[in-house]
Order: C-alpha cells, then sequence, then structure tokens
C-alpha cells in the first residue's frame, strides 16, 4: 500500500476503486433489477426463426422499445388533455415538450433499423405471419388523442379485449385539440358551439370558423400568448409526428420496396397516404392568413 493509495489505487490498472460504502448486498433490499422488472423486461424478446436469424432480435427491440416509448407518450398527452380541461396550461405545455423530445428520439430511432438489408429482413419475413404495426393498438391511441379518430381502426383488435377497451376510452373521450378549444371558450374566445358540442368520437376535420379565431391570436401573438405559445406546441407535435411517419414511410421502400404489407395493405402507397392526415389543420390555415 502506497500513502497514495487513496487516490491512485486501480488507476494504472484502468479499473475503478469501489467505495466503501456502495451498497453490495441485495438479498433484502430493494434492487435495480427488481424494480424495474428486468427479468420480465429481459425475457420478452423471443425471435421465432428457425435457425434464429441474426437480425430478428434488432427487429424485436426496435418495435418494443418504440412499444415502451408510445406508453409514455399516451400517458403524458392523457394527463395534459386533463390539464388543459382543468385550466392547468402551464403544466399541460410541460407534458407536451416531453413528449415532443420523445418524438424526436422514435424518428431517429428509424436509422438503426435502416441497417436492415432487404435480404436479411427478406430471410426472416415469412415467420411474421400477418402481423403488422397496424396493429399497434398504442400507436392508433395516440392518434386518437390527438384527434385523429377511426372507430373503424377497433376491427382489428377484435380479439384483443384489453386493447379494445383501452382504444375505446381513447375514441370516446375528447381529443387533446377539443380540451384546447374548450379552454379557448372558457377563455371568451369564439368557439362556435358546434365545436364545443361535436361528436368527439369523429375525427377532426377541418373547421373553417375556426381559421379566424386563430389569425386573431397570430394577429397579436402579445395579448395572446399562452393561446398562441400552445398553438405553435401543437403544430410541434403534429409535424413531428409527420416525420415519424415519413422516416417509416422511407425505411419501408428501401426494405421492401413497393411489396404488399404482411397487415394486408398495399404497402408504401398505403403509409404514403397517412401523410396526407392532419390533426390540426386550422393551425396551418392560420399561416396563409397571416398578412404579408
Ligand atoms: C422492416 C421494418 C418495417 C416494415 C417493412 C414495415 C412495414 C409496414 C407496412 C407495409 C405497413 C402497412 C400495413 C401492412 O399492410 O402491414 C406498416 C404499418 C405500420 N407500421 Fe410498420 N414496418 C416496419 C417497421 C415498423 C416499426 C419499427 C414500427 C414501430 C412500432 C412500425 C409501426 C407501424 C405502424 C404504427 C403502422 C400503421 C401505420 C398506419 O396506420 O398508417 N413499423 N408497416
Ligand atoms: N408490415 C411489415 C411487417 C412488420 O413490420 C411488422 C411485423 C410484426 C410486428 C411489427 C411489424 N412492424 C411494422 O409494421 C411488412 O410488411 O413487412
Amino acid at each position: 500500500m502506497t500513502e497514495h493509495e487513496g487516490v491512485s489505487d486501480g488507476v494504472a490498472e484502468n479499473t475503478r476503486t469501489i467505495e466503501a460504502s456502495v451498497v453490495t448486498d441485495f438479498s433484502d433490499r430493494m434492487s435495480y433489477g427488481g424494480y424495474l422488472d428486468l427479468p420480465t423486461l429481459l425475457s420478452a424478446q423471443r425471435p421465432i426463426s428457425r435457425p434464429e436469424h441474426h437480425d430478428e432480435l434488432l427487429f424485436i427491440i426496435q418495435h418494443q422499445t418504440t412499444e415502451l416509448w408510445l406508453k409514455l407518450v399516451l400517458h403524458e398527452l392523457e394527463t395534459a388533455r386533463d390539464l388543459l380541461r382543468a385550466d392547468e396550461l402551464g403544466q399541460a405545455l410541460k407534458c407536451i415538450a416531453r413528449v415532443k423530445h420523445i418524438q424526436k428520439t422514435l424518428t431517429e430511432q428509424w436509422s438503426v433499423l435502416a441497417t436492415l438489408t432487404p435480404a436479411e429482413y427478406a430471410q426472416f419475413r415469412g415467420v411474421l405471419g400477418n402481423a403488422s404495426g397496424f396493429q399497434s393498438y398504442q400507436y392508433r391511441a395516440v392518434e386518437f388523442v390527438l384527434g385523429n379518430k377511426n372507430a373503424k381502426m377497433l376491427q382489428v383488435f377484435e380479439a384483443d379485449a384489453s386493447a379494445t377497451t383501452l382504444l375505446r376510452h381513447a375514441l370516446e373521450s375528447p381529443s387533446l385539440y377539443d380540451e384546447f378549444l374548450r379552454l379557448l371558450a372558457r377563455a371568451g374566445y369564439p368557439i362556435p358551439a358546434s365545436v364545443l358540442e361535436r361528436d368527439v368520437t369523429l375525427a377532426w376535420t377541418f373547421t373553417p370558423e375556426l381559421v379566424p379565431v386563430f389569425a386573431q391570436i397570430y394577429g397579436d401573438t402579445a395579448a395572446h400568448w399562452s393561446a398562441y405559445e400552445t398553438c405553435e406546441e401543437l403544430v410541434d407535435l403534429e409535424d413531428n409526428f409527420q416525420l415519424w411517419r415519413f422516416r417509416h414511410l422511407k425505411t419501408v421502400e428501401r426494405i421492401i420496396g413497393s411489396k404488399p404489407g404482411t397487415g394486408g395493405s398495399s404497402g408504401a402507397p398505403f403509409l404514403r397516404r397517412a401523410l396526407e392526415l392532419t390533426f390540426f389543420p386550422e393551425l396551418y390555415a392560420v399561416r396563409t392568413e397571416i398578412p404579408g
């Protein structure tokens, strides 16, 4: 032992001394793996190709991590919607800010899957049968919470009672946009009664009467700051959502070209049409009305 051991021990070996205070006995204590239930999480990757294809693990983990993030996106968006209902605008914006970061991560993550070549994917695509991301109920619930409702999307979940319950609840609840418009009405903005009383189970469609309301907000941002800020946060959400859809489409094009999808759709052409969907059309239309 040298007199400098306290600071230099292990440095030459490129190892770090574990401090004596570090807890090592977890026989009777909460541990990392126990808290996170890692045995469950890490036993949920079960490739089914035989012999097992090297890249199937990538395919599974890409989907599972997306589903985990979607779970949090849904949690945050539902909370944001409830906070808008309670006129807690600042707190709602905090949730939306978090969702925006998750969306960026999800969009960026496509580059990992893009390392899967067409030939590699073709070697195990067959085992997927008719499974498809089209059957992601969390993805569909996020679309619903953002207002793009479509009751027909519940059809594919008929054999899955818990997915149906989750989606039916999202279908029948007012969307984030519905609650924002109700908040604006409470704040004195002239939101038409037809908007406030609409059937919230239907997809939101372009409502021209709202454009002058937003034109007033965008025409004097200082006077309408909190409404304006929320509008721009919603535009960010839609923008990010579309970027994810675009990267999905482009990844699909490079991996399966124009092959039909395992879910039974035409594949890339079907995904391309999703780029025409919009959550907050009036927030885009208002831009045309800005003088100049
Ligand atoms: C090799 C990679 C992938 C390919 C070739 C692919 C292909 C497709 C195709 C062709 C569809 C249309 C439905 C069908 O007929 O199957 C679809 C839908 C979908 N996929 Fe993927 N996908 C891939 C990866 C992913 C990943 C990683 C996710 C993340 C969860 C995902 C989520 C979705 C979702 C949510 C839909 C429904 C989209 C909509 O309704 O517009 N996909 N995918
Ligand atoms: N629809 C894809 C298959 C696919 O990507 C997939 C299969 C099972 C579980 C999730 C999937 N992801 C997205 O559609 C295809 O047509 O190749």
